[in-house]
Parts: C-alpha cells; sequence; structure tokens
C-alpha cells in the first residue's frame, strides 16, 4: 500500500547539477555566498560537485573552472547545520575521490548510475558506508526502465547498503501518472527512502514531485531558479512554498529561500532558466538533459538544427557516458543533408 508522508528533506542541487547549466564556471565565492544562505535557510542537504559528478572535469564533460575539491571544501567550512553531499558516477568519479570528498567534509554520497546497471555501484556506496557517508542510490534515465526493472536496479541498492534509493528523471520525460506508478512501486518492495529528482522540460517537474510525494518520496530534490541541466529541476524556493500550502514540513525558511534565489543565484544564471524549444525535445524525446549545450555546439559546428540532434541522441538511446556519440551523431546528419560545414 502506499501512504502519505509529511515530512520531506530536500537536497538543493543547484551547485551541481547547475554547473552544466554554466559550463562548470562556479567560483569558490559564488559557492560559499549560496551555501551560507542555504545553511540559514535550514536546507538540510546541498550538493556541491562538477555537474557529471567527482571526476566529470575532462575534455569529454567540460573542463570546470574551479577544482571541485576547492568547492566542495568551501562548502563544507561555511555550512554550519545543512549537510554537503557530492554525486559520484562510478568510472567517471574514482573511489580516490569519495575519500577526498569525504576528508573534506562530504557527508552524503550519491553514487549515481544508468537505471540498469546498479550493479556498477556496490563498491562505492559501500566505500561511502565505511567513510561515514549517508548514501544514495541515484538510478538515472529512469524513464527508460519498466518498473519492474526499476524495482529490480533500486533493491540491488538496497541491498549494497543505500540508504535512499531516487527515481531520477534525468530526461525530464515522465509524466504524472508515470511517477506515481514507479514510486508506489519502489515504496511497496523497499525499506529505505524513496527520493525522486526531476527536470522540468516538458513543464512537470513540480506536478511530478507532488506525485512522487503523495505517494510516499521523502527525498526531493530542487534547483533554485531551476538552475540545472535543461529546462532545470524542481525550482526549490517555489517548491517549499507549495509544500508549505500543502501543510508538508520541510523545516526551511520560506523567504531565506527566496531571497538565495533571487540575490545570489538569479544573478549566476547566463540566461534565465526557461522551456526552449531544445530543452522541451531533450523531454520529449528523453534524452539525458546534460547533453543540451554538447547538442548546441555540435549543431552550431555542424549548421544543422540542434533539435535533429536530440531526436536521433533518443532514438539511439544513447545515456549519460556516450558525450563522444553526440558529435559522430551531428557528423552523420550533416552527412546525408549534404549540409556545407562552415
Ligand atoms: C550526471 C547527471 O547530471 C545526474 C543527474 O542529475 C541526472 O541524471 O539528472
Ligand atoms: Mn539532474
Amino acid at each position: 500500500m502506499c501512504d502519505t508522508n509529511k515530512n520531506i528533506l530536500i537536497t538543493e542541487v543547484a551547485l551541481r547539477d547547475g554547473s552544466h547549466a554554466i559550463r562548470h564556471q562556479f567560483t569558490v565565492e559564488q559557492v560559499v555566498n549560496v551555501v551560507k544562505a542555504l545553511d540559514e535557510a535550514k536546507v538540510p542537504y546541498i550538493e556541491v560537485a562538477h555537474g557529471d559528478g567527482l571526476g566529470g572535469s575532462t575534455l569529454q564533460y567540460g573542463l570546470s573552472l574551479t577544482d571541485e575539491f576547492e568547492l566542495i571544501e568551501a562548502a563544507a567550512a561555511t555550512a554550519k547545520n545543512s549537510k554537503i553531499a557530492v554525486l559520484s558516477l562510478p568510472g567517471i568519479g574514482l573511489e580516490k575521490d569519495l575519500k577526498q570528498a569525504a576528508s573534506l567534509g562530504a557527508k552524503m554520497a550519491r553514487i549515481a548510475t544508468h537505471v540498469t546497471e546498479a550493479d556498477v555501484s556496490p563498491a562505492y556506496i559501500e566505500l561511502a558506508k565505511e567513510l561515514g557517508m549517508e548514501t544514495v542510490g541515484f538510478l538515472m534515465m529512469s524513464h527508460m526502465a519498466p518498473t519492474a526493472k526499476l524495482v529490480e536496479q533500486a533493491k540491488l541498492m538496497e541491498s549494497y547498503g543505500a540508504d535512499t534509493v531516487y527515481v531520477v528523471d534525468s530526461a525530464g520525460a515522465l509524466l504524472p501518472h508515470e511517477v506515481t506508478e514507479k514510486i508506489c512501486a519502489l515504496r511497496d518492495h523497499l525499506s529505505v527512502n524513496i527520493g525522486f529528482h526531476g527536470h522540468n522540460n516538458l513543464s512537470l517537474a513540480m506536478a511530478n514531485t507532488l506525485a512522487a510525494i503523495e505517494v510516499g518520496a521523502t527525498r526531493i530534490d530542487g534547483s533554485m531558479r531551476c538552475l540545472g541541466a535543461g529546462a532545470g529541476n524542481t525550482q526549490t524556493e517555489v517548491l517549499v512554498a507549495v509544500l508549505d500550502k500543502l501543510g508538508i514540513h520541510t523545516g526551511i525558511d520560506i523567504y531565506k529561500m527566496m531571497d538565495a534565489a533571487e540575490n545570489l543565484v538569479a544573478p549566476i544564471l547566463e540566461k534565465p532558466q526557461e522551456i526552449t524549444r531544445d530543452s522541451l525535445v531533450l523531454g520529449f524525446a528523453g534524452v539525458y538533459s546534460s547533453f543540451l549545450l554538447h547538442a548546441q555546439r555540435a549543431a552550431k559546428r555542424f549548421n544543422i538544427d540542434s533539435r535533429d540532434i536530440l531526436i536521433e541522441l533518443g532514438k539511439q538511446h544513447i545515456v549519460g557516458g556516450q558525450e563522444d556519440m553526440i558529435v559522430d551523431v551531428a557528423a552523420e546528419i550533416a552527412k546525408k543533408k549534404n549540409v556545407t560545414i562552415g
């Protein structure tokens, strides 16, 4: 049976997922200012890392302006109440990176795998536990697996020791009834906490988040001003207000959250986060949100429509870690269309 929970723990992800949207250009000063404000607003968890998680600063994923460990160290030194979380995708992030993050003060490790590949996560989940970190299993691109498969993979993460397992709508492709079905199924088959991480490419991040909460998700991600990949995530300061109206407790100070979003995050945005035709296509075609800027760059280079690239990536089921395919797909489209490359 599904149940409704009234206490929700929010993880603010703008300082990690938002890294995609600003080409991984966070500075120490920005991170310190945002963390200080979120800490004062009593946000339980703040995620800090390269957009693709620890070790993501590479030519393939995009080089960070500032070493992520400097950002994590500064964040952990600033936070008095909030816990600093890091994301790690096994293979991109190494075990030594997790150890370094823990030694710098990170208290939560979110171990992310493609929705059908939970079996690459046990060493990382076990290490994070040994390091005394709270541990989250993060099943990315959850729209790509039938619910039974998702449950199987979530149970694996639970068996490895994850304290929480997240349904991650990386492409912002899920519809509310699908979120309900997936979260209900996890709620019925798992004993650990269930989380939800949405993207707003189809303008459904808030609706999906509320659907998840209604049937038992208690750990929720959001990004202030939607500072996340694609059209961004569920907008945290709005979510806090909506949950308050629903009588659901987050422990977060609404005014302080609004001020942090308006005064500190809005100025970081290169342009306001909105649902553009490209981010809409991410959700429509079920493509990883962090592919957006890569696809736009490839479209420019090959003088083709970025939507054609995204649709093709969706058709070919290209997933995180296959960023090199974006240029291949673009080159192939340009060849077929006989486009002259400028
Ligand atoms: C590495 C990804 O950006 C993780 C994430 O936030 C998602 O899949 O969504
Ligand atoms: Mn995300």
